[in-house]
C-alpha cells in the first residue's frame, strides 16, 4: 500500500490555559513544555496503525463492533450516496396534533428531522410529556438521535383558546370585542368575542389604534373602550386561530407601553422550564428575549438544577429589543433562532430579510448555531407543493449557511408534514451542492471567539484543518470531542466535506445534531489518538461507512494536532 500519513502537531499543556492578554508576559506554551514526542510533520505507513487495538488488546483481537452509534437515517444516507453528498443543513420540526403519534414521529425522523420542537404555547404538559417519551422511545428502539427543543410561551399578548373552536372567521366591517374578562371556561364565549391574556390590554390601547393578529393576518381598528372590553372594527378580514399573537400599532409604530415591561420568562414559563429540566430536554428556546441578562440568569438556574447542566439555551430573536442587543444576547446564549413570525409583527416586514442575514452572520462569527424559522413553507399547511417563492426563501437561508431550518405549522398541524420535510431536505441538498460546485468561498471573516490562549490554538487548528480539507479535497473531517466544542469550531468554517464528530456522551451527540455539517457519532474513546483512529476506522469499515483509501483529516480536543491520512 502506498498510503501516506501526515501528522501536524502542536503542543500545549492539556489542562493549562493562558489568558491571551498575558501572553506577552508569559513564555510561549510550546517552549515551556517537554520536547515533542513526534516531529511536527510525519509521514508514516498506515500498516502500523492497524496493528494496535483500541482497548489495549493485542493484534488479532476483534474490535468492539457494537460500540459506535450513528443515526439510522444518516447511516443509510452515507451508504447510499457516499459522504460528500450528505445534507449539511439541519432540520427542526415542530410537533403538534398532526405529528404527535409514534408512527408520525418516526416518519419525520426517517425524513431527516434532527430536532423535534415542542411549543409550550399550545397543549398541556402531559401532552408534551407524551411526545418527549415517544421521541425517546424512537431514539432508543430505532437508533435515531433526535434532540428535543422546548420552546417557552413567553409573555406575549395573545388571544385565548376560542372556547374550543379550531378557528373563527372575521369579516370585513364586523365589530368584535377583545376582552380581558375572566370568562367561564365551561361556557361558549359570547358571539364575536375574543379573550385576551394580558390584563393591561384595555388600559394600554387607545381608540384609533390598529390591532394586528399574527402580525397582520387579520387587522382591526379600536373604536371604543368599555371597561374590560375593547370594541374593534375588522379592516382586513381573515381567520382567527386559537392563541394567535396580538400587537397594537399607533401612528405606524408598535405600541410598547406597560406590555414592554412584561417579564421575558413568566411564572408559567418557569414551571415549563422546570418541566423541561426534569425531562432532560436538549434545548430550551426562550421567546421574546430582550437582553443578555435573562439568558445568563436562566443558564445559571439550569446549571444549579440539572445534573450535568447540559441543556443548551437558544435565544429567540423576535423583538425590537432583541435586535438592539443582538451581539450581547448571542454571546450569552448557546444558539439563536430567527423567529420571523413575531419579528415580522414587531418590525416592518421589509426589514425582516436584512435582520435575518445579520442574525445568521453574528451567530456564525460567535460560533453559535442559528435556526431560521417560521413560514418557510407556509402554503404547505394546506397544499402538497410549495410556492416558488417559498422554495426561494428556503434556498436563501441555506445559501446564508444557517445551521438549521425549522417547520412550524407545516409539521405541527398541516396536512403534509412529511412532504414539507422532503422539500426542506431536497432544497438544502441542491443548494449545498450548487455552492460546492461553484466553489463559492465566502469572504466571511471568522474572528477569534475564545478568551484563553489554548482556545485560540483550538480555533486555529480547526480553521487550518477546514482549509486543508477544502484544498486537499478530503472525504471527511474527523473530530474527537468530549464537549462538542472542537466540532462546533469545525462546523463554523463550513468546510466542503462532512464532519464526523465522535463524542462520548449521548446528550452531546444529540445537541451536535443542530449544527451545520456535523454527523454525530457516539463512541467511547481514550486520550490516545492512535488507538482512537484505529478503533474508528475498523468500526466504520465494518459498517461500510468508510472504505480503504478514503482521505480524512482528524483533529481532537485532547490532543492539539492535525492528522491527514488515508483510511488503511
Ligand atoms: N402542542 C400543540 N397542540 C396543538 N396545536 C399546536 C401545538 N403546537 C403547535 N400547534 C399548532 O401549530 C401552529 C404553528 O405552531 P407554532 O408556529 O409553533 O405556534 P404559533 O403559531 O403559536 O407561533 C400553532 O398556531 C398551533 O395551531
Ligand atoms: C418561532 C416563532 O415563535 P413562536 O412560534 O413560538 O411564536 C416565531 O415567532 O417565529
Ligand atoms: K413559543
Ligand atoms: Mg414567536
Amino acid at each position: 500500500m502506498s498510503v501516506s500519513r501526515l501528522h501536524l502537531q502542536l503542543f500545549t499543556p492539556p489542562h493549562t490555559t493562558f489568558h491571551h492578554h498575558h501572553t506577552n508576559h508569559l513564555p510561549s506554551p510550546t517552549l515551556s513544555f517537554p520536547p515533542r514526542r513526534f516531529p511536527i510533520i510525519r509521514a508514516s505507513s498506515t500498516s502500523q496503525i492497524i496493528a494496535s487495538d483500541s482497548n489495549g488488546a493485542g493484534p488479532g483481537v476483534p474490535p468492539d463492533l457494537g460500540s459506535i452509534e450513528v443515526d439510522a437515517v444518516t447511516e443509510t444516507e452515507l451508504k447510499e450516496n457516499g459522504f460528500r453528498s450528505t445534507r449539511r443543513t439541519k432540520l427542526v420540526c415542530t410537533v403538534g396534533p398532526a405529528t404527535c403519534g409514534f408512527e408520525q414521529l418516526e416518519a419525520l425522523a426517517v425524513g431527516g428531522m434532527n430536532v423535534a420542537r415542542i411549543n409550550m404555547c399550545h397543549g398541556t404538559r402531559e401532552w408534551h410529556k407524551t411526545v418527549i417519551d415517544r421521541v425517546r422511545r424512537l431514539n432508543h428502539d430505532k437508533g435515531f438521535a433526535v434532540a428535543i427543543m422546548m420552546d417557552t410561551e413567553g409573555s406575549e399578548i395573545h388571544m385565548g383558546d376560542l372556547a374550543g373552536a379550531s378557528s373563527a372567521k372575521a369579516e370585513d366591517g364586523q365589530i368584535w370585542t377583545f376582552s380581558v374578562r375572566a370568562f367561564d371556561s365551561s361556557l361558549p364565549l359570547p358571539q364575536r368575542t375574543i379573550n385576551v391574556n394580558y390584563e393591561g390590554f384595555a388600559e394600554d390601547v387607545k381608540v384609533g389604534d390598529e390591532l394586528l393578529v399574527d402580525g397582520g393576518m387579520v387587522r382591526f381598528e379600536v373604536i371604543e373602550k368599555i371597561g374590560p372590553d375593547v370594541k374593534c372594527l375588522c379592516t382586513d378580514p381573515g381567520l382567527l386561530l386559537p392563541r394567535a399573537n396580538l400587537t397594537f400599532w399607533r401612528n405606524g409604530s408598535l405600541v410598547r407601553e406597560r406590555n414592554a415591561m412584561l417579564p421575558t420568562i413568566s411564572s408559567k414559563d418557569w414551571l415549563d422550564i422546570d418541566f423541561g429540566i426534569a425531562e432532560g430536554v436538549d434545548f430550551i428556546a426562550i421567546s421574546f428575549v430582550k437582553s443578555a441578562e435573562v439568558i445568563t440568569h436562566l443558564k445559571s438556574y439550569i446549571a444549579a438544577r440539572s445534573r450535568d447542566s447540559d441543556i443548551s439555551v437558544i435565544a429567540k430573536i423576535e423583538s425590537i429589543d432583541s435586535l438592539k442587543n443582538l451581539e450581547e444576547i448571542i454571546q450569552a446564549s448557546d444558539g439563536a433562532m430567527v423567529a420571523r413570525g413575531d419579528l415580522g409583527a414587531q418590525i416592518p416586514l421589509e426589514q425582516v430579510p436584512a435582520a435575518q442575514q445579520r442574525i445568521v452572520q453574528v451567530c456564525r462569527q460567535r460560533n453559535k448555531p442559528v435556526i431560521v424559522a417560521s413560514q418557510l413553507l407556509e402554503s404547505m399547511i394546506e397544499y402538497p407543493t410549495p410556492t416558488r417563492a417559498e422554495v426561494a426563501d428556503v434556498s436563501e437561508a441555506v445559501r446564508q449557511r444557517a445551521d438549521a431550518l425549522m417547520l412550524s405549522g407545516e409539521s405541527a398541524m398541516g396536512q403534509f408534514p412529511d412532504k414539507a420535510l422532503t422539500v426542506l431536505r431536497s432544497v438544502s441538498l441542491r443548494i449545498e451542492k450548487w455552492w460546492r460546485e461553484e466553489k463559492r468561498y465566502e469572504a466571511t471573516q471568522l474572528p477569534s471567539v475564545g478568551s484563553y490562549f489554548s482556545e485560540r490554538i483550538s480555533e486555529e487548528i480547526c480553521n487550518s484543518a477546514a482549509k486543508m480539507a477544502n484544498h486537499l479535497e478530503v472525504d471527511a473531517l474527523f473530530v474527537y470531542t468530549k464537549t462538542g466544542h472542537m466540532a462546533s469550531l469545525l462546523s463554523r468554517c463550513r468546510p466542503d466535506c462532512p464532519i464526523f464528530a465522535f463524542t462520548t456522551t449521548p446528550s452531546v451527540r444529540r445537541r451536535l445534531n443542530l449544527q451545520w455539517g456535523l454527523i454525530p457519532f457516539r463512541l467511547s474513546f481514550s486520550d490516545d489518538m492512535e488507538s482512537n483512529l484505529n478503533k474508528t476506522f475498523s468500526l466504520l469499515k465494518a459498517r461500510n461507512l468508510i472504505k480503504s483509501g478514503d482521505l480524512v483529516i482528524a483533529v481532537s480536543d485532547m490532543f492539539q494536532s492535525i492528522q491527514v491520512m488515508n483510511v488503511p
